[in-house]
């Protein structure tokens, strides 16, 4: 049979099959996005992008010849098939409503906003009644397929223990008021829920959210900072019916920011890639 990638979530922009993208927000994962690009590992149309800095938005908007928009109202009124939120969590409720009602399919990497379950389940309505999807990508952790698996059995622990490097939290443990030049050794700075967690390390902890919403179980959260260490390293530790799941990533953390691993770029630039694939591996 022959593939009829019309039946995909793609376009023909000049005789070629493209999804066409549209970004929010212009910092790490936008740039290792427009990176794939450029070195054709994928290969949508970045069409347009939006970042409350003009500056970054026409830098990384030259590179792909990319329109370069003034608000998310322009941006979401582009030909696009998909809008990618690399923003924050203030930024996702306006970017999935407005691009949802313009008839686009939503990325949203900032899933920390989704600690508002109100938020999520207006989403969930409001892309159902158009027809729309809401991607939501595994992040910068390894695991979310067998979990999403084993959460249609029993669940009954859901645990993430995440070290980072000072830098790697160093906005959120300031305005925390922690002493960070006394920090020198590891040192457990938080534990609790996963709403919490998001709470107090609104940048540094989206993936509690990842792994709550893939588990539909109170995630319990430990975030350890550590001095002498290199890597963001994430544990993930699910107990349920069909057994255990224990998965650790060492991500090397991003050049334009050090919060964010390079894998979380990686896992929307994979799903990006799926979305244009007639066959799609692992659930
Ligand atoms: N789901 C996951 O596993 C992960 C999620 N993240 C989250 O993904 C998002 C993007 O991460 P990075 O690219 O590393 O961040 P970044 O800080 O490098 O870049 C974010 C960009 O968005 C812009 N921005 C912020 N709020 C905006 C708004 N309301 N409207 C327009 N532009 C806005 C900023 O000016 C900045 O250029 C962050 O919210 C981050 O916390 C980061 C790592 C892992
Ligand atoms: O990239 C990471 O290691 C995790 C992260 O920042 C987040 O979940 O917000």
């Amino acid at each position: 049979m022959k593939l009829d990638p019309s039946n995909l979530n793609i376009k023909k922009i000049f005789g070629v099959w493209m999804l066409r993208i549209g970004l929010v927000g212009c910092g790490a994962i936008a740039t290792s996005i427009v990176n794939a690009v450029l070195e054709g590992i994928i290969n949508p149309k970045v069409v347009a992008l939006y970042d409350r800095s003009i500056y970054k938005a026409e830098k990384l908007g030259r590179l792909v010849r990319a329109q370069v928009c003034h608000s998310i109202d322009e941006l979401v009124r582009k030909d696009l098939d998909v809008v990618i939120e690399c923003a924050s969590i203030q930024a996702v409720e306006e970017v999935a409503i407005k691009a949802i009602e313009n008839r686009k399919d939503v990325i949203v990497m900032s899933v920390g906003a989704f600690k508002d379950l109100n938020l999520y389940q207006r989403l969930y309505s409001l892309a159902k009644k158009h027809n729309r999807r809401i991607y939501i990508p595994s992040g910068a952790i390894a695991g979310i397929d067998a979990i999403k698996a084993v959460s249609l059995g029993k669940i009954y622990e859901v645990t993430l223990i995440t070290i980072k490097p000072i830098e790697g939290l160093r906005d959120s443990l300031e305005k925390q008021g922690f002493d960070i030049d006394k920090i020198s050794e590891p040192t457990t700075v938080f534990e609790g829920s996963f709403s919490e967690a998001i709470e107090k390390f609104p940048q540094n902890i989206n993936v509690s959210l990842v792994l709550h919403l893939a588990s539909n179980y109170p995630t319990k959260v430990k975030i350890v900072v550590d001095p002498n260490i290199s890597v963001n390293r994430h544990e993930v530790i699910v107990r349920g019916s069909t057994g255990t799941i224990r998965t650790t990533v060492e991500n090397t953390p991003s050049k334009e920011n050090p919060r964010t691993s390079v894998l979380a770029a990686y896992s929307v630039i994979r799903l990006i890639k799926d979305l244009s694939e007639p066959i799609v591996i692992g659930t």
